[in-house]
């Protein structure tokens, strides 16, 4: 809580200005049953009529007073909270962007949506609370506590048994609210992950037709957020009938040893007034506790979701001496490396060792799950191993400022994704300086040119989400022209040319040889492969064989028997 509460430090002189609008509020409350005591013992029982005027109408000011004061402070807690939300939404977002794969790993997607929106909100509402009733309503009690043994000591001492009594059932409540609210929020994450989940994948759900299955699963978490809701709530709910139901005996109390009093002329009616009227006002303080219970336990739950993301140790950061100057020639080394992906314990890679120099090509082959993503990802230290070391230019990748090191490598993952925005827009996407003329030239490279000029609009045709209207090639295409156009000198391609056909894939790759680049090139293919310089084949992590086609051809069987699958037994 306290983490999250830090960024309320900007807005300290707002929130005193808020509070200081709400002490005036809190004052006039305070005061108006001691000016009513006053108005029917020394007026109304003495038949004084100036005396009900003069405090009648210093009741009426002061009235307005807490009016407008009322009003100032619900300008400025709105003013605080909202200004606060926005600081918050833009410290977890940067904090977002800085995660490693890993961290991303943590927290589900869906997850850091929630925590990113809904919890916010709940922190938001919470501060805006905090500056409008939060503090008014226990001060309220205190003081109107205070100001009754002020008034009438005997009288008062009812207070000190229900008051009490109230404050620690109210504790209760809210330590088993907050718990009950947790469970909220997690079951409000399950129905943002089914939606997500469902909207990403509607094509699938379509054709295999399992809207049905998808509506019963929707139907349960969503089921499952109306029952924690509603039980959570239910607890919340029972506070108001408890506290009114004390009070109300308080008030009775008060009356029937009040008339006592009165009889015996130990107090005067407006004492007995006075007193019933704190007790009302201590009773509707009180009352409020139900939503800043509601409120605070809530937020304490959300702000509990929300400083696990901001407290998170991110694990791939630029090392203090981290050298800003590499020479982006695009050597790559691997020197013994492993590799185990942090939320397993299985090796993924396994002792691999090898030098790529500079402008060379080189097609990575092997079973699926053999490492082949693995190793390219830890080129651009999108993972660090846990053994060895990732050089390039000679330097350590991780003694390399991430900024400089990604500058010159463009990894193209296997899993295309685009963004909503016309085809230009998504090229720019891997160099935003990049002129018109340098995004054709990269989409000519990577072949897609000339389908663009077939569609109406050209390179201003809008793409819809993640590339719906284009076919697994051309977004395939696409995305290559994206990293050509940030003139890479290392190329990463994890199976990226999977969808084209040969002759189109044997015309990109030709395309490649005029970029200056080290290339690395995941395929399933022999017929890619035989454009690369080096052939790695990896097998269960391990680096099995290197060299060109023919070297592999004699010396791996492995690689003799997949040419033999793709081409027969005679091989090329
Ligand atoms: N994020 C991850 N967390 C844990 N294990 C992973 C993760 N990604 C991949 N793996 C595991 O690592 C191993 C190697 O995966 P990798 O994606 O590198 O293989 P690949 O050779 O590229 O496979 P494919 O040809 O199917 O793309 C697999 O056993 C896979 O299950």
């Amino acid at each position: 809580m306290q983490q999250v509460l830090s960024y309320l430090k900007p807005y300290r002189k707002w929130m005193i200005i808020a509070w200081s609008l709400m002490f005036i509020e809190l004052l006039v409350e305070l005061w108006q049953p001691l000016l009513m005591e006053k108005i029917i013992d020394n007026g109304i029982m003495t038949k004084n009529l100036s005396v009900v005027w003069t405090w009648g109408a210093v009741m009426l000011g002061t009235s307005l007073l807490a009016f407008a004061s009322g009003i100032a402070n619900s300008f400025a807690a709105a003013y605080v909270g909202q200004e606060y939300g926005f600081l918050l939404r833009k410290h977890l977002f940067e904090k977002i962007q800085s995660f490693s794969f890993a961290d991303f790993e943590r927290f589900p997607t869906a997850s850091l949506i929630t925590r990113m929106t809904n919890d916010v909100t709940q922190i938001q509402n919470m501060v805006f609370m905090s500056l409008r009733i939060a503090l008014r309503a226990p001060l309220l009690v205190l003081f109107g506590v205070v100001m009754s043994f002020v008034v009438h000591v005997q009288l008062a001492l009812v207070f000190a048994v229900t008051v009490p009594i109230l404050v620690a059932f109210l504790l209760w409540m809210m330590t088993k609210a907050t718990a009950s609210f947790s469970i909220v929020q997690q079951a409000l994450d399950r129905v943002n992950r089914v939606m997500r989940e469902n909207l990403a994948g509607m094509r699938l759900i379509k054709a295999w037709m399992r809207g049905t299955y998808e509506q019963q699963r929707f139907m349960k978490a969503n089921e499952t957020l109306m029952e924690r809701t509603i039980s959570a709530l239910r607890l919340v709910e029972t506070i108001t009938p408890v506290l009114l139901f004390i009070m109300n005996m308080a008030i009775i109390v008060i009356l029937f040893v009040g008339r006592i009093d009165v009889q015996l002329g130990s107090a005067t009616a407006g004492q007995v007034v006075a007193i019933v009227n704190y007790t009302t006002r201590i009773t509707s303080a009180l009352s409020m506790f139900t939503f800043i219970t509601m409120a605070f336990s809530r937020a304490k739950a959300s702000a509990g979701r929300v400083a696990d993301v901001l407290s998170v140790k991110v694990d791939i950061e630029d090392d203090q001496q981290a050298s800003e100057k590499v020479s982006g020639q695009g050597e790559v080394r691997f020197e013994h490396v492993s590799f185990r992906y942090p939320n397993s314990h299985a090796l993924v890679l396994k002792d691999i060792s090898f030098v790529v120099h500079p402008h060379e090509t080189v097609a990575i082959l092997g079973a699926t799950g053999s490492g082949k993503s693995s190793l390219l990802q830890l080129i651009p230290r999108l993972y660090d191993p846990i053994d060895g070391r990732v050089m390039v230019d000679g330097v350590d990748v991780r003694q390399i400022k991430q900024e400089q090191l990604r500058a010159f490598i463009r990894f193209v993952p296997q899993e295309v994704l685009l963004f909503s925005g016309t085809i230009a827009e998504n090229i720019r996407f891997g160099n935003e300086r990049a002129s018109m003329e340098e995004i054709i030239q990269a989409a000519k490279h990577a072949q897609i040119h000339d389908t663009i000029m077939k569609f109406p609009n050209g390179y201003d045709t809008v793409i819809g989400q993640k590339g719906v209207n284009l076919s697994g090639g051309q977004k395939q295409r696409l995305s290559i022209a994206r990293a050509l156009v940030g003139m890479p000198k290392i190329l990463l391609l994890d199976d990226s040319t999977s969808a084209l056909d040969l002759k189109t894939e044997a015309k990109l790759l030709r395309a490649l040889k005029e970029y200056t680049c080290t290339t690395f090139i995941v395929t399933q293919k022999i017929q890619t492969a035989m454009e690369a310089d080096t052939i790695f084949l990896l097998d269960d992590g391990k680096l099995l064989a290197k060299g060109s086609h023919d070297e592999l051809l004699e010396k791996s069987e492995l690689y003799r028997k997949i040419v033999e699958s793709q081409f027969g037994k005679k091989g090329t």
